[in-house]
């Protein structure tokens, strides 16, 4: 993996690389503007019963990588990168849905967004117009993006509706897992510029982490707003080998549903061992959130945070006894990963 991004150098100011690593700065869930109550529906659909706080724009620096980025990098980040640009979103789903979330709550007006999505009906916001696929393919003007985010079973039956914007030079840009570059231009008639993105579903609270990969018809001017509304939502890598991105997917795209489990199976292990139910689950929940709160916001490395709480001889180390060893979380966690690579890459037939 060495070597296949580039970082961003934030003191370069008159540079910017094609292939970059884009830390930050993500919004700030709760803080800023105050949003509509439809913003917080969809990070509801996403997370029923959890309370929810507003969307906001980004005030003020979540953690030490973020606050890094963006001091240094301040004079070439927009003040609002996002205004002006036009997208169409193809799918409004889960992942979609949570992106335009945080589009609207980072600057994106809602003029400029148009939605198609014969299964949202209402859901989609207040003040963002929704059309049909018929209306969408003819839409004046037309949108600088083209966002899809429909399943890959049906993309290659989804996009062809949209050749035309695609040969009027609208850049699309496709989060479907396993479907590749080649395989998006090919169903938008074989002369697209296309952006292939990875994503995932902590996008909603602005907390996402997307691997980005461009296919040679991108413009720079594409590429730099394809980032700035990926990076709305979170962290953003751009890597220049697209057969990464099955691993990315396994990684990162999947990875929230691995810590969610990891707080389904330590709530259940706590059960075993006795606690009643409900204090299981509010244990497992603020374990696992305040760990990954103390990860964002120390400089040091998960194993130095983990050694921190492992006293010598003491509880943790005869629990990473068991997790540690040579047949036990390592191991299983190298076949999940492989597991979910081999399905992306078979999504891409
Ligand atoms: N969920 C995740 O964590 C992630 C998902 N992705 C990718 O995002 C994409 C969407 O996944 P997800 O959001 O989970 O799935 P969803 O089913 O929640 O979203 C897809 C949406 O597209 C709609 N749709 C179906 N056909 C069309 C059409 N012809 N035009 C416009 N919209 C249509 C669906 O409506 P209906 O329900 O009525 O069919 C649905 O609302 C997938 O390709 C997936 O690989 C990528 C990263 C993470
Ligand atoms: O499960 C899936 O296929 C999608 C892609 C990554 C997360 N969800």
């Amino acid at each position: 993996m060495a070597g296949a991004f580039r970082p961003v150098d934030g003191n370069r100011h008159s540079h910017v690389p094609p292939y970059r690593l884009a830390l930050g700065p993500g919004p700030e869930p709760g803080r800023g503007r105050r949003t509509g109550g439809h913003r917080a529906w969809r990070v509801r659909a996403l997370l029923p019963g959890v309370p929810v706080r507003h969307l906001g724009r980004q005030v003020g620096p979540g953690g030490h990588r973020r606050r890094f980025a963006r001091n240094r990098g301040r004079s070439v980040i927009m003040a609002d990168p996002l205004k002006g640009l036009s997208v169409l979103l193809v799918g409004c789903g889960k992942m979609g849905g949570a992106m335009l979330l945080g589009w609207l709550g980072q600057g994106l007006a809602r003029e400029n967004v148009v939605v198609v999505d014969p299964g949202a009906g209402t859901s989609v916001p207040e003040g963002v117009r929704s059309v049909t696929p018929e209306e969408a393919a003819h839409l004046t003007p037309r949108p600088d993006l083209c966002v899809v985010a429909v399943k890959p079973q049906t993309i290659k039956t989804v996009l062809p509706a949209y050749a035309a914007l695609a040969a009027q030079g609208t850049t699309f840009l496709s989060v479907a897992a396993g479907t590749t570059l080649a395989g998006l231009d090919q169903a938008l008639g074989g002369n697209a510029a296309v952006v292939r993105a990875m994503p995932n579903t902590p996008a909603a609270i602005g907390r996402g982490m997307s691997v980005l990969v461009a296919n040679d018809r991108v413009s720079d001017v594409a590429r730099a707003a394809a980032e700035a509304l990926m990076r709305a939502v979170g962290t953003v890598a751009w890597v220049e080998d697209e057969a990464l991105i099955d691993a990315v997917t396994a990684v990162s795209g999947s990875g929230p549903a691995y810590v969610f489990l990891l707080v389904e199976t330590l709530a259940e292990a706590g059960r075993a061992a006795g606690l009643p139910g409900d204090l299981a689950d509010l244990l497992a929940r603020q374990t696992v959130t305040g760990a990954g709160a103390l990860l964002d916001a120390m400089p040091d490395d998960p194993a130095t945070l983990r050694r921190n709480v492992t006293s010598p001889g003491g509880t943790t180390a005869a629990a990473l006894d068991v997790l540690m060893a040579e047949d036990a979380l390592a191991p299983l966690m190298r076949r999940a990963i492989l597991a979910a690579q081999h399905r992306s890459r078979e999504l891409a037939s």
